[in-house]
């Protein structure tokens, strides 16, 4: 589905999760009834649907809606990207920050578009492993570059409010394409994004 029909999708779906929400709010021990609770099932459908929207989105269209052919051969680096997702194991969520380079091939993209592909696989059920590759498999295929690099540092709800209860652990995930499998540009795409420029 394209990107643009996304809002038609999710009001045709939302009477169905509602309903859901209702009853498992219900299952809780709560009173949908209570003033502050009356609305909730519907925000909480609308919230879960908009998080999970990448679903019904396309990353290779949005990449290939913005390609300029040009004549540029070093990396380029998109850092510090905002990340929010939703583990698939607990539907809690999981953020934190993406670093993404490219060596172009003959074609850029519009910077734009890659913290917006970050988003429709972010915007899923996940494990930060396959975030990470879903992000590197769709920028290699669409642009064809000499390489792409894609590193998520991300801390877990699941690991903080339950669980092993571990307050100050970040997982970072990596995957590194073509010219970035070599030793000498990975270092210096690592070294740029620990840089204190950020
Ligand atoms: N590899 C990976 N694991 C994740 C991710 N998000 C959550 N998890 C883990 O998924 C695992 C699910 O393990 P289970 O033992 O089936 O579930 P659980 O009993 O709720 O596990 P605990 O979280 O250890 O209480 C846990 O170890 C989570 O920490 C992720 O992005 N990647
Ligand atoms: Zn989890």
């Amino acid at each position: 589905m394209p990107y643009k029909n996304i809002e038609e999708y999710n009001i045709k779906i939302t009477d169905e999760v509602r309903e859901r929400y209702k009853h498992i709010i219900e299952e809780l021990g709560e009173d949908t009834a209570r003033e502050g609770l009356v609305k909730t099932p519907e925000r909480a459908a609308k919230a879960m649907m908009f998080l999970t929207q990448g679903y019904h989105q396309d990353a290779k269209a949005i990449l290939e809606s913005a390609m300029f052919s040009e004549n540029y051969n070093e990396m380029i680096i998109i850092k510090d990207i905002e990340v929010y997702s939703l583990c698939e194991h607990h539907m809690l969520p999981f953020f934190g920050k993406a670093h993404i380079a490219y060596i172009p091939n003959g074609k850029i993209v519009g910077l734009s578009k890659i913290p917006k592909v970050v988003d429709v696989f972010a915007r899923r059920l996940q494990v930060q492993e396959r975030l990470t590759k879903e992000i590197l498999e769709s920028i290699d295929d669409a642009l064809r570059p000499q390489g792409v690099a894609v590193v998520i540092e991300a801390a877990h709800l699941c690991m903080m409010m339950r669980g092993v209860q571990k307050q100050n652990s970040v997982t970072t995930t990596s995957g590194f394409k073509g010219q970035f499998e070599k030793n000498e540009t990975r270092n210096e795409f690592l070294k740029l994004i620990s840089s204190d420029l950020r």
